[in-house]
């Protein structure tokens, strides 16, 4: 490893230590956190099943940056590679409709059959997978509802297509020996005012519960649902919204998905994580960059990505909450926006782990806000990025800005060569 590395871990260390931070800790605790990339980064959530339509549910990719992946086989090496530039565990985040078929299969009839390219790259990689019913881009979504349906034979035709993927959820569980999260998120809803606002929430509450019936072991598979404010088209009445999910979560007791770009513009998914893990037993996180709606920006290592880290960190919700990603960004090369992103989520985990929390709370509990503004922004500036270089060293991952070098090089003998 370069000296220059190691000397300014070490210095770190020593600062870190005065604080009472002990980094191998800190960084051993860091190495362990996954988090789940989200597959459809790298082909603007276009996904490969045959015939597939356009983007549909109110949700947009812009951009047409060459070099997408056009297949399983070239989704996963830009995976591999995005993979390789970042340090700590990872998961994979798929789509139903990035299944492998050599012919058009309907969505209801999904197997786990489907889904073995993917499991066998799991195992030779080490990472556990995370699955996502597709209830969108398809004919049968395309009047603005699906689980919430009220013709019972589309309805029906979306319950056997959860309940299909719940099967190959835990089918990635079994195989992989990791429990898989299935997310669902349906984007029903009206563009302009509703009459009824109750009846496609009770359709969806009683579609949700049939799907869900079968019990299915939680060492293989959990069911997750997430809410959201409104989509493009959908601006009236969103059916799924916070409240109709965090009451079924809680009621169910399955997991919440929050997404960062999911609620009011000065409403932040940081402050509901504690206020959440009173009700529910476990979250999942859509990590994502809202930029004055759902645009599902790159993440930055701004703010609330700090916060929601600092949230899980210093609650000790670790083990409760899942993080995954939700960005998708067709404007810049798509295996840079995967780094640029799941590398702040990670930054923002170790500064979080490297906090001096103890020392705040002590702060905050005997009334001194002062000291406790004062040593939070100076805690900011603590030497956290010389740990960072280090955990990416000893992984072998690119130190720095240097992994960008390397996308440069892969844009222009993979990406470039896709036409
Ligand atoms: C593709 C994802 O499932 C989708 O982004 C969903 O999670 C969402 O956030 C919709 O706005
Ligand atoms: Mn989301």
């Amino acid at each position: 490893m370069n000296t220059q590395i190691e000397n300014a871990y070490a210095l770190a260390k020593e600062r870190y230590g005065e604080l009472g931070i002990d980094v191998e800790n800190a960084l051993a605790a860091f190495r362990q956190i996954p988090v789940s990339m989200h597959c459809w980064q790298g082909d603007d959530v276009v996904g490969f099943e045959q015939g597939a339509g356009s983007l549909s549910g109110g949700i947009q990719t812009t951009g047409n940056y060459p070099g997408k992946a056009r297949s399983a086989t070239e989704l996963r090496q830009d995976l591999d590679f995005a993979m390789g530039l970042i340090p700590g565990a990872k998961r994979l985040n798929l789509h139903a409709i990035y299944l492998e078929a050599d012919k058009p299969i309907a969505r209801d009839q999904i197997q786990p059959e489907h889904f073995r390219g993917w499991v066998g790259w799991a195992k030779t990689n080490q990472v556990g997978l995370d699955f996502n019913p597709t209830c969108f881009s398809h004919p049968q979504s395309e009047d603005g509802f699906t689980l919430s349906h009220q013709d019972d034979k589309i309805r029906q035709f979306w319950i056997d297509h959860c309940k299909a993927c719940r099967h190959i959820s835990a089918y990635f569980g079994e195989s992989l020996g990791t429990a898989s999260v299935m997310n669902i998120w349906v984007p029903d809803g009206m563009k302009d005012l509703p009459v009824d606002r109750l009846s496609p929430r009770r359709r969806l509450m009683e579609s949700l519960d049939e799907i869900i019936a079968e019990k299915i072991d939680e060492r293989y598979h959990l069911d997750a649902v997430e809410s959201k404010l409104f989509g493009v088209g959908l601006e009236s009445y969103t059916v799924g919204s916070n409240e109709f999910y965090l009451g079924y979560a809680a009621s169910r007791d399955i997991v919440l998905c929050l997404d960062a770009g999911h609620f009011h513009p000065t409403e932040v998914i940081s402050d509901k994580i504690s206020a959440a893990s009173l009700y529910v037993r476990r979250m999942l996180l859509h990590v994502s960059r809202p930029v004055r709606w759902d645009s599902d920006h790159v993440v930055l290592l701004d703010d609330e990505t700090q916060a929601i880290a600092h949230e899980i960190v210093r609650n000790g919700l670790l083990d409760r909450v899942h993080i995954g990603l939700d960005f998708f960004d067709a404007s810049i090369n798509r295996v840079a926006a995967w780094a640029i992103g799941t590398r702040n989520m990670k930054k923002a985990l170790l500064k979080a782990l490297l906090e001096p929390t103890e020392q705040l709370r002590q702060m905050e509990t005997s009334g001194d806000y002062t000291g406790r503004l004062a040593m939070m922004e100076e805690a900011k500036s603590l030497p956290w990025q010389a740990v960072w270089d280090y955990a990416c060293a000893i992984e072998g991952v690119p130190v720095s800005s240097y992994w960008l070098n390397d996308v440069r090089q892969y844009e222009l003998q993979i990406l470039e060569q896709r036409g």
